[in-house]
């Protein structure tokens, strides 16, 4: 099943790439920087910055875009998604952008066009909210937190 996502690339990014899948079985698809050339992005060891990526989402209802860390710019350089997963609204048409934080011990600069984030969309379900005097119980009842045990 395919389904459409509309996108428009904001005049700033015209000459960015939409997303894509980079392989047939690919989930994300990459999101990249769209801060100006000659103004690169230095981030600092603890820093964090909103990255632009010059592109609205116009989702259906429904769904949502969750924007996530990409593993190897958190594998070679702790760079990765502060409040990952990031939540897209279907109904949000501001420009989407990426808050990046930088965990690791060097500085890293991030340059238009550099491939940042990735995007999954999915499904999701609005539930009715219903209050009830008290919970049916369970076996785990309210164990969590290790109750299992830790190894
Ligand atoms: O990584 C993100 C997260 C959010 N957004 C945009 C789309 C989303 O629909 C909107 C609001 O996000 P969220 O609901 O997480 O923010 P909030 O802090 O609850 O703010 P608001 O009061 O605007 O909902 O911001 C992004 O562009 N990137």
């Amino acid at each position: 099943m395919s389904y459409r996502l509309r996108i428009q690339r904001l005049a700033h990014a015209a000459d960015l790439p939409l997303p894509r899948y980079e392989t047939a079985g690919a989930a994300g698809m990459d999101l990249v920087a769209a801060n100006p050339a000659d103004a690169p992005i230095v981030l600092q060891p603890m820093q964090r910055v909103l990255v632009p990526t010059g592109l609205v989402f116009q989702l259906e209802p429904g769904f949502e875009a969750q924007v996530r860390p990409r593993s190897g710019l958190a594998f070679k350089h702790g760079v990765t998604v502060l409040n990952a997963p990031g939540t897209v609204d279907a109904d949000y048409r501001g420009e989407v952008q990426v808050l990046l934080v930088n965990l690791g011990a060097e500085s890293f600069t991030v340059t238009r066009g550099m491939r940042i984030a990735q995007v999954i969309v999915a499904p999701v379900l609005q539930v009715e909210p219903v209050e009830v005097q008290q919970v049916d119980d369970t076996p785990r009842a309210a164990g969590g937190f290790g109750s299992t045990g830790l190894g």
